[in-house]
């Protein structure tokens, strides 16, 4: 794969970004149309024991019969809404591949988050290629390198916006979106996953 638009230049990944994939009037119309229609849920995590609300709300939707989980929590897909078969179009495009799930993402406010991880479950094979669409309110977007300390990336996700992570990303950085205190909108983010096994 070769990758024409590198922002920012980050070493040891593979990672581009379309800041203008959806025009402004599209992205507002997939924002609005994704707020109302996914069923949006509310997932617990486990930490040292104690259950807690996922600091975010989530769904899936994938090809039938897929399956896929992470942090012990495990998902059965839903079926491709009529929305959101029309972007993952869109993205298998761009990206030059097919998907079979996405995973979506609600940050209602600054205090939703998506924590250090790498998305580097068995499932998506030896060098996932993950393809983020990101509606609503810019977040930043950080990315540490895992053992060198200096490449260390923050840049906001625009409305409207596509981010591929490939290569060997998903092995050399981590990625966070962090809470801010600022008061800010509700944020959609869809990633686009192929599950190879
Ligand atoms: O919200 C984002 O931009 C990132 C989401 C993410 O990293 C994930 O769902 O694995
Ligand atoms: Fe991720």
């Amino acid at each position: 794969m070769f990758f024409p638009n590198l922002f920012p230049k980050i070493p040891d990944a593979r990672v581009e970004y379309h800041e203008d994939f959806y025009a402004f009037a599209k992205a507002e119309h997939l924002k609005n149309t994704l707020l109302e229609e996914v069923p949006w849920r509310q997932n617990k995590i486990k930490i040292f024991g104690k259950e807690y609300d996922e600091p975010r709300l989530t769904q899936l939707y994938g090809d039938e019969g897929i399956s896929y989980g992470y942090s012990g929590i495990d998902f059965a897909a839903l079926p491709w809404s009529e929305t959101m078969k029309s972007i993952k179009i869109d993205v298998e495009k761009v990206a030059k591949m097919t998907f079979n799930i996405c995973l979506v993402n609600l940050y209602r406010d600054g205090k939703d988050s998506n924590g250090w991880h790498a998305d580097n479950e068995k499932e998506l094979g030896e060098n996932p290629v993950i393809a983020s669409v990101s509606l609503g309110q810019e977040r930043f977007f950080h990315l540490r390198h895992n053992h060198n300390k200096e490449w260390r990336f923050k840049f906001q996700l625009h409305h409207g916006s596509l981010l591929i992570m490939a290569g060997q990303t998903q092995h050399t950085y981590k990625h966070q979106i962090a809470k801010t205190a600022r008061k800010i909108e509700p944020r959609i983010n869809l990633t686009f996953r192929k599950v190879v096994m």
